[in-house]
């Protein structure tokens, strides 16, 4: 039997009774002959924060595309908020990313735009908000993050933490129903990373959020996660509280979280017989 088969009715147990509010069932995905997912089946609890972790390569940032509508799964379906994201028209996609708001770490900050202006501008692009509700939602966007004083700053004066932060003031700007982390605590300071950490378990709870962090930070991450999925070779290889995923005794998830170079997660790409690829044989 496939792993996620007996994974999903253990996620059948962990779920039930809870309020699930993205549901994806028998994904499969393919980037040319490259299977990135075979049949994986996932929920995101509502008002919770979920960790998506997995070596690299592994297809964590192609999950987030995928529930985000920017990609189209081969088999499968997503579900958020009980709407099947695939099956929507264009409209109805437009207003579904409205309410999801998503902190990429390539995500840069429009560089000719003050501060203000660029938590500003997803308020400006899509809603007809008179000037003085637009001043008073982006300085309530800025003081959530900290940053109220640094408005008139342009991004190029601001430290990286300090951009991902306006970048996080701009993710809420519209008040979505959650939010898609990908990697973002990386190339943060320690300083940056706990206050990063800090602001995504304060907002997820005082916004009623719902947050999904990919992230290969593993300490951070599952300090403030209360759930985890560990993902590799296409499948969900380990699942559950950061008590349970802790503990775990699968050799997949033991390496994953204590970062060992030794054990099942491959080293390599796969890659043709390596004697013959040096050769120049046809493999
Ligand atoms: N635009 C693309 N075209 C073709 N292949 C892609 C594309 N984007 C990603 N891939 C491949 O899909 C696989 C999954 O990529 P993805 O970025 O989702 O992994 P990831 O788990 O997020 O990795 P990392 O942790 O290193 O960011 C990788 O093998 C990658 O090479």
């Amino acid at each position: 039997m496939r792993d996620s088969v007996v994974y999903s009715r253990h996620m059948s147990d962990d779920f039930a009774g809870a309020d699930v509010l993205i549901s994806i069932r028998d994904l499969t995905f393919s980037r040319g002959p490259r299977r990135i997912f075979d049949g994986i089946d996932l929920d995101i609890p509502r008002g919770k924060i979920t960790a998506i972790m997995g070596p690299s390569g592994t297809g964590k940032t192609t999950l987030l595309k995928l529930i985000g509508g920017q990609l189209r799964p081969d088999a499968g379906t997503v579900q958020v908020a009980g709407q099947n994201v695939h099956a929507l028209s264009l409209g109805q996609l437009y207003e579904l990313r409205k309410r999801m708001g998503m902190l990429f770490q390539t995500g840069a900050l429009l560089t000719d735009l003050s501060v203000f202006e660029n938590v500003a501008f997803p308020l400006r692009e899509h809603t007809r908000l008179p000037e003085s509700m637009i001043r008073t939602l982006v300085l309530m966007k800025l003081q959530a993050v900290g940053l109220r004083g640094a408005r008139d700053l342009m991004p190029a004066q601001l430290s990286g933490g300090m951009a991902r932060r306006v970048a996080l003031a701009r993710a809420i700007a519209l008040d979505p129903m959650m939010i898609l982390y990908d990697e973002p605590f990386t190339g943060q300071d320690p300083i940056s990373m706990g206050v990063l950490v800090k602001l995504i378990h304060d907002l997820n709870e005082q916004l009623g959020l719902t947050s999904i962090i990919v992230s290969h930070d593993v300490k951070e991450t599952a300090g403030i996660a209360d759930y985890i999925y560990l993902i590799s070779e296409g499948r969900v290889v380990g699942r559950g509280d950061p008590e349970r995923i802790a503990h775990s005794d699968s050799p997949w998830v033991g390496q994953f979280m204590h970062g060992l170079a030794d054990g099942p997660v491959p080293f390599h790409y796969p890659a043709s017989d390596y004697a013959a690829d040096l050769l120049g044989r046809p493999c």
